[in-house]
């Protein structure tokens, strides 16, 4: 299963298609990925179109790959994201980024809030996650490991730049949102179902923020081949805790609260691309 060069056809293809080195590459939540559309200069290519590229199937992921300028930085960016429970593996995007000569991984996120401050549209910048699928062996690194991308053990502590975080809390008190914008610990279960109340119970207390299904083995592969990580998740709805409480989540209240938050989600992003220095190694 040899398949690094399967991720070099795939980054070839994208570098003959368009004349854009992206060094940010931004992966888009439910009802997130509004952000793409204000790149400047667009390349963009249906999922469907690219080779060797997984196919996108959750209502409010669009299935593109848009390339532009965003604030004097090439980025490119994925509206419409491919999840686990989809039975994708994550691999195949972030090495492609990174192939591409991407340094630094924005991911964004709709997810449930289990703490008690954290609200329905809020925002919760990811200081660390955890990943359920990943302990129990459902890990993108499954596998012979390529030596060409990372170590066998790569290391998952602070995978969530903390420079990164910082600049995005400045952002946030600028833009006058620091009041709905907290960090706090992000973590993924496999879903597609939402978790049962007895499971929500034991993720609260287990001490974590907020609970969503996507995201993690992104920053797993991002971090295994040495890309900066910020992510952020846009608090969709409280998780159900309660077995008196008759209100149940869906799909369209999440993306209700998306298109609700969008703008600021963009606002934040695009800042706080502005705020990155140029790479370098432009190719
Ligand atoms: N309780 C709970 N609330 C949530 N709100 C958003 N998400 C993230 C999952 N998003 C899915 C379904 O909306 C689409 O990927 C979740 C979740 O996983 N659990």
């Amino acid at each position: 299963i040899y398949i690094h060069d399967e991720y070099q056809k795939t980054a070839d293809w994208l570098m003959s298609q368009t004349k854009h080195r992206p060094q940010v590459a931004i992966i888009c939540g439910s009802g997130l990925g509004m952000l793409a559309d204000t790149l400047k200069c667009q390349d963009s290519f249906a999922y469907s179109d690219i080779p060797g590229f997984p196919q996108s199937t959750v209502q409010g992921h669009a299935g593109r790959l848009v390339f532009g300028e965003l604030k004097g930085k090439t980025c490119v960016c994925m509206q419409g994201r491919f999840h686990m429970y989809e039975g994708h593996s994550l691999c195949k995007v972030v090495r492609v980024f990174k192939l591409l000569g991407v340094d630094t991984l924005i991911v964004t996120n709709a997810a449930g809030s289990l703490a008690d401050g954290l609200q329905p549209g809020d925002i919760m910048v990811i200081k660390d996650h955890v990943n359920f699928p990943g302990m129990g062996g459902l890990n993108p690194l499954t596998g012979p490991n390529d030596d060409k991308f990372g170590p066998r053990f790569p290391a998952m502590s602070g995978c969530y730049d903390k420079g990164l975080r910082c600049v995005a809390m400045e952002v946030a008190k600028q833009l006058g949102v620091a009041n709905i914008m907290q960090e706090g610990v992000y973590a993924m279960v496999g879903g597609p179902n939402f978790e049962s109340i007895a499971e929500a119970r034991l993720l609260h207390r287990l001490g974590v923020d907020a609970v969503g299904m996507s995201t993690a083995p992104e920053v797993v592969v991002a971090t295994h081949c040495g890309l900066r990580v910020f992510g952020l998740s846009l608090i969709t709805n409280k998780v159900v805790k309660s077995y008196e409480d008759s209100e149940s989540v869906n799909h369209d209240g999440v993306l209700e609260v998306g298109r609700l938050r969008s703008h600021t989600v963009q606002q934040l992003v695009t800042e706080l691309i502005s705020r990155m220095e140029i790479n370098n190694n432009t190719t």
